[in-house]
């Protein structure tokens, strides 16, 4: 696994991370001790058929359904999301008009990003007190990134801004409450981030895990598994599911802000990402989070006397900062804290 952006210090930063790359570049029999995880959760395969539950794939909802407005097609796809939201927390979307050409460029520029020699790669390397770099990137929508190729990128996270506040907007509508604290949140000073991952092949993929369980620290994220090789997996009751999404589809996930935000009606989900020995895999997670100033917790609009607030009020600056503080990923920890 290389880069990361959301995850807290000792998540395995810097050199370590960074070098996996390299390591994978020798010919290797067997996965360095330093990789191994012991206990692992079952996967599905290993689950007795009544621990199996009924999970089968993650709902596929249709922006261009969305998009259309009052119709029946759009009722039905806004209870879709809705329910996706609430049961699962994960969807796959699909029309969802990002420009293909774009696409194409983006995963190319990757991938040839990620070949360079480490050398090459550290010239972009994050430092100390810096937000963005190879290992992290995160940005206002003001801030300007400068490495890569500025147009595709920068074209990109515009693309997905847009598609963001619309589904974000979609949201809103689905719970049935209004627009305007979800744009003072998310509009103009919200903050985007990314992590661009590439997870090389690995001789014994079952010994070790591409990125630890964890869910996301905010409102919602965008994967886009680039080339097209499959390795997210969701933990549902209790057990490993492995998500398999359409190569052009993105996939939406709830982020722990809009769990709090939703007051837990939504619920974002834990995941994780596996790696396999034949294929390496390129995913792009853009993560949209409220502004810093922002103050967070559920929706004013949501609250009534008989639906008190679930969760605490926090600065988003100070939830952010306190979570990049954590040495490691755990699973949906950090939320759980915010409980009332
Ligand atoms: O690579 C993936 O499929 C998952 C990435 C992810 O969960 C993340 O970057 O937060
Ligand atoms: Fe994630």
């Amino acid at each position: 696994m290389a880069s990361l952006s959301q995850l807290p210090a000792g998540s395995g930063s810097s050199n370590s991370l960074l070098s996996v790359i390299e390591t994978a570049k020798e010919p290797l029999t067997s996965v360095p001790q330093c990789y191994v995880r012991l206990q692992q959760e079952p996967t599905p395969s290993e689950l007795s058929d009544d621990n199996k539950g009924t999970f089968r794939s993650i709902p596929t909802i249709d922006m261009t359904k969305l998009v259309k407005g009052e119709t029946s097609d759009f009722a039905n796809q806004l209870e879709k999301l809705h329910s996706a939201c609430k049961d699962l927390g994960i969807f796959q979307l699909v029309n969802h008009g990002v420009n293909p050409m774009l696409l194409e460029n983006l995963e190319h520029e990757i991938e040839v990003f990620f070949k360079l020699p480490l050398e090459e790669k550290m010239k972009y390397a994050i430092r100390s007190g810096d937000v963005e770099g190879y290992g992290n990137i995160a940005k206002t929508k003001d801030q300007k990134l400068d490495w890569g190729d500025r147009n595709t990128l920068e074209s990109y996270f515009m693309e997905l801004d847009q598609l963001a506040m619309r589904l974000l907007g979609f949201m809103v509508k689905a719970l049935k409450t209004d627009m305007r604290e979800i744009e003072e949140l998310f509009d103009t000073d919200g903050m985007q981030s990314v992590r661009m991952t590439y997870y090389p092949p690995c001789p014994q993929p079952e010994l070790v895990v591409g990125l630890s369980p964890h869910s996301d620290v905010c409102g919602i994220t965008i994967l886009n598994q680039l080339n097209g090789v499959d390795g997210l997996q969701i933990k549902k009751d209790g057990a490993w599911m492995p998500v398999n999404f359409q190569k052009d589809a993105f996939v939406v996930n709830v982020g722990d802000i809009f769990e709090m935000l939703s007051n837990g009606v939504y619920k974002s989900i834990e995941h994780r990402a596996m790696v396999n020995s034949e294929k390496e895999r390129v995913s792009v997670a853009m993560f949209f989070s409220p502004k810093f100033e922002a103050e967070i917790g559920p929706l004013r609009s949501l609250i009534t006397p008989e639906n008190p607030p679930l969760f605490q009020g926090v600065g988003m600056e100070k939830y952010v900062n306190d979570f990049f503080s954590r040495l490691r990923l755990d699973g949906k920890s950090y939320l759980e804290q915010m409980k009332i």
